[in-house]
């Protein structure tokens, strides 16, 4: 049985502490023998199957731009992209921390505290604008946690 959680990270922006949670955070996944810069670059291109796309949002600079090019729908979503996006999220984020030693004792030394995702835009992910978001990725930071925990 887990013990209640003693309090609460945030984390969101760059500037901020723990922003090694962060999907914008600068630690790389290798997927298929591809190395993407950051979780956001491989979520953002997993939205798509056209290949050159996905290769473009591979290739380009910074998170934000990766998460600029994965919001157009001039190119067509993926149809399943609803039914799948949870389960990418937590693969990639998983091989986030499996792979950077920086992050992973980070997230290790948060023991049992609530995360959350202090995302004022985003009730899905985040936390939302009024902090009764779902916090996706706040639930599978703590999924990853338990995981390496036990390891
Ligand atoms: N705009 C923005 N800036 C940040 O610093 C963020 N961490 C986020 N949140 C991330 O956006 C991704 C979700 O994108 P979709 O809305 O599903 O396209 C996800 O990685 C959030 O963590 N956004």
């Amino acid at each position: 049985m887990s013990s209640k959680p003693e309090s609460t990270i945030y984390f969101y922006a760059q500037t901020d502490a723990y922003s090694e949670f962060s999907n914008f955070a600068p630690y790389g996944v290798a997927f298929d023998d591809l190395w993407w810069r950051t979780v956001e670059h491989y979520f953002q291109a997993m939205k798509f199957h056209d290949d050159d796309y996905r290769e473009r949002i591979r290739r380009c600079g910074k998170p934000k731009d990766a998460k600029a090019l994965g919001m157009t729908r001039r190119i067509p979503l993926r149809a399943d992209w609803e039914d799948v996006k949870d389960e990418i999220m937590l693969n990639a984020v998983r091989r986030k921390f499996q792979t950077h030693a920086i992050p992973r004792e980070l997230l290790i030394s948060t023991g049992n505290a609530h995360i959350a995702e202090n995302a004022p835009m985003d009730a899905y992910w985040g936390i939302g604008p009024d902090g009764a978001g779902l916090n996706q990725l706040g639930k599978i930071l703590m999924q990853v946690r338990m995981e390496l925990q036990n390891d």
